[in-house]
């Protein structure tokens, strides 16, 4: 090896390297939470976007997002070892040392929470320290607990619109209140928090149960465990589909939403609990990854057509 390659070799981050760095930050995961952000700062800004508070508010959430998912797969490093998805992650198959990942997830973490609270405003990072709290104090434990730990993890995943939701408002006027709950106490605000927190019961529905397996073998509680016909893992997928889809139509009932929100929301839903509907007539891997590939695809489109169709009141 000539030198050149030897010096280039240590620098430069190998793909291995880049591809452990979105491992370890579920980066995918990841952005879309962040997408959920950025369309709540968006829903909730009046007049013309306040784009250095929406760089801030998705900074400081993105990293936290980062962190969330670094600290959670060092609290589980040895259940990821017994299971194939996840075995192959950076601290399972140790090449990252757990130290490391306990200092980048701390470095992350305190970051964004003091980022927020200097450059957004308190209840932007109140709601991230939430997030966070929720997440990996309750949630991560509870998985090797109760099979409930999938309601406690929904509410962590339909925090982050909210931080974006009240990041929009800026920091407080002399006469406002210490920490301003009505920001988020309003229909908007409420609106992404069911539909976030519903969407992801199908979402994780659909793939808990093609992973049942795995998930008995790395001992944690899940749903669908215990349910190899599928009859009660895609019976409770559709009635959270169901229930997805009555929150998505909410903006549309309250006149938050211009004409022609509502035909789209009724071909984005209508696909959602036609594929719900499929796996519950006819439960096997197939019908239950479409529903899940379609849940990706759900959710943007749907926050997509919220924001081309909000009425700024
Ligand atoms: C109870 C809450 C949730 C659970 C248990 C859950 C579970 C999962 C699991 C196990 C996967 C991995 C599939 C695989 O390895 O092939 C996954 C993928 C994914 N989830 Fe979720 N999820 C939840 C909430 C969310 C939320 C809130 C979002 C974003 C708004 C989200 C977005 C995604 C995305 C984009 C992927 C694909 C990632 C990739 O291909 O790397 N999930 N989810
Ligand atoms: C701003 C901020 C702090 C954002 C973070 C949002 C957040 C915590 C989203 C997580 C959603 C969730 C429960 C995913 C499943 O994780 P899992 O641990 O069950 O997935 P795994 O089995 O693949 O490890």
């Amino acid at each position: 090896m000539t030198e050149t390659e030897t010096t280039s070799s240590n620098t430069a981050p190998s793909p291995g390297t880049m591809k452990d760095i979105m491992v370890l930050t579920k980066f995918r995961l990841s952005a879309m939470v962040i997408v959920t952000t950025f369309v709540g700062f968006w829903l909730n800004s009046h007049g013309p976007l306040n784009w250095w508070l929406l760089v801030h508010t998705i900074l400081g959430s993105t990293l936290a997002a980062f962190g969330a998912a670094v600290f959670n797969q060092l609290m589980e490093i040895d259940v990821d070892k017994r299971m194939k998805r996840t075995a192959d992650r950076p601290l399972p198959s140790r090449r990252m040392e757990p130290g490391a990942a306990f200092a980048i997830g701390w470095l992350l973490s305190a970051f964004a929470i003091i980022h927020l609270v200097k450059m957004v405003n308190l209840e932007a990072a109140t709601l991230c320290a939430m997030t966070l709290a929720v997440y990996l104090f309750i949630y991560t434990p509870m998985k090797q607990q109760s099979a409930w730990n999938t309601i406690v993890g929904a509410v962590s995943g339909a925090l982050p619109p909210l931080i974006g939701w009240a990041g929009a408002a800026g920091q407080p006027a002399e006469s406002d209140p210490y920490f301003r709950w009505q920001i988020i106490v309003s229909p908007g605000a409420i609106y992404l928090f069911l539909l976030l927190f519903l969407w992801q019961l199908p979402h994780f529905l659909a793939i808990n149960w093609m992973y049942r397996d795995e998930y008995r073998k790395g001992g944690f509680v899940m749903w669908a465990n215990d349910d190899d016909t599928g009859a009660k893992t895609s019976r409770l997928a559709f009635l959270f589909s169901i229930c997805t889809v009555v929150a998505a139509f909410l903006p549309a009932l309250t006149g938050q939403t211009g004409f022609w929100f509502l035909p789209a929301a009724c071909v984005i839903n209508g696909a959602l609990l036609w594929l719900a509907w499929k796996f519950l007539k006819t439960p096997d891997r197939p019908t239950a990854r479409k529903l899940f590939f379609y849940t990706l695809m759900h959710l943007p489109l749907l926050l997509g057509v919220s924001m081309a169709f909000w009425k700024r009141l």
